[in-house]
């Protein structure tokens, strides 16, 4: 059993991850971490998460001073933590041979600037940003295999590059015609603090961060492609459903946009491909899976894909990601 601590476990995506680790065969959950000054220290994660009753007791505990002394007491840590404060405790912990799944943004991007422009602090471990791995679970197995530092993708990226990698790696797009994303994502995808945007009288379907969202430059750097991104709020708990409009090439048919999805994903279960009808947020809600449907008419292709953005946006994606680390199978505990 590998000894895992979650910090930032009383957020959303820190509590998902506690339940499928300590669920899961081969991960020991071993501490639940939350900041020195909580409010939330010392309560079992259930007085907050009354779902997990019975499921996951543990209590959260204030992060400790040492932490040093902490990394080493475990083989892996899950960050489930705002970029900022992952982008400091990843070091430590790699410093002492544990393993890090980070949640956060901290370490998907290898260009420093990308930080002080969309993240507004500046890098301060270019090296530990050279050597990160990008969490994108269905492309990126054999470097996965090989990090010590998974990065794990962002909610709108996976989605969205789950849903256009195909297409592009077979050289199916027009290059003049940028795709176009639009995506709805859920409230929980801003995290449990309190804030206005996300109460509830504010939230109604609002587009945001447009032509600045980080997730911009994300998917485009891992895709090698400029897209155009739009995310919008929509007034549900959990998921993201994006509609993608692009151009094919001329003479591209529509054989040959299924078998490049049949390919990329016949042996990759957490992806479904449907055959009929387009994926939907109730499809994916409270499941690990990525649906995604196209249509094309004349040289235009319409791709849409949904997932739950906690868990394929997040913590089930993590959790492939140390599975694949690991060797086990990607799927272990997931489904
Ligand atoms: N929500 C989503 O859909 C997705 C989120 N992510 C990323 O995952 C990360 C976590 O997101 P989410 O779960 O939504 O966030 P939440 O805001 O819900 O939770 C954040 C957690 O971090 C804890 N925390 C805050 N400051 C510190 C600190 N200094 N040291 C240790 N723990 C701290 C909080 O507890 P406390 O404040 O009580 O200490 C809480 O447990 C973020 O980086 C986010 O960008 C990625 C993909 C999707
Ligand atoms: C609805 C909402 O606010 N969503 C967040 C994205 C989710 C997230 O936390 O971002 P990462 O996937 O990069 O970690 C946002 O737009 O900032």
């Amino acid at each position: 059993m590998l000894k895992t601590l979650i910090i930032g476990a009383s957020g959303y995506t820190g509590a998902e991850l506690a339940k499928i680790l300590t669920k899961h065969p081969n991960f020991e959950l071993c501490g639940l971490y939350v900041s020195a000054n909580s409010l939330d220290k010392d309560k079992p994660i259930s007085e907050i998460y009354p779902q997990l009753k019975h499921l996951v007791d543990l209590s959260l505990q204030a992060l400790p001073d040492d932490l040093h002394s902490l990394a080493k007491t475990a083989d892996c840590v899950f960050l489930a933590t705002a970029h900022e404060v992952s982008h400091q405790l990843a070091p430590i912990f790699l410093a002492n041979q544990c393993k890090v799944f980070d949640l956060s943004g901290a370490y998907r991007v290898d260009q420093a600037e990308f930080y002080t422009k969309y993240y507004g602090f500046a890098h301060q471990y270019p090296d530990l940003l050279a050597k990160a791995v990008y969490g994108l679970a269905e492309w990126n197995e054999a470097q996965i295999k090989q990090s010590d530092l998974i990065a794990v993708a962002g909610c709108y990226p996976t989605v969205s590059q789950l849903c256009l990698k195909p297409l592009i790696i077979n050289d199916l797009l027009d290059e003049e015609q940028l795709p176009v994303i639009n995506a709805v994502s859920g409230v929980s995808g801003a995290g449990r603090k309190a804030s206005l945007t996300s109460s509830f009288c504010e939230v109604s379907l609002n587009p945001y961060g447009v032509f600045n969202h980080r997730h911009q430059p994300e998917i485009a750097t891992h895709l090698g492609r400029e897209i155009i991104f739009t995310p919008h709020l929509g007034n549900f708990k959990r998921g993201i459903l994006a509609t993608i409009t692009a151009k094919l090439k001329a003479d591209v048919t529509v054989e040959q946009v299924q078998s490049a999805f049949v390919q990329a994903y016949q042996d990759k279960p957490l992806v479904r491909l449907y055959e009929q009808g387009f994926p939907s947020i109730k499809a994916v809600e409270f499941t690990p899976y990525c649906d995604i449907a196209f249509a094309v008419q004349d040289q235009h292709i319409i791709i849409v894909g949904a997932e739950d953005n906690l868990l394929k946006g997040a913590a089930a994606q993590a959790v492939q990601c140390a599975n694949i680390r690991y060797g086990f199978d990607p799927v272990l505990g997931l489904i």
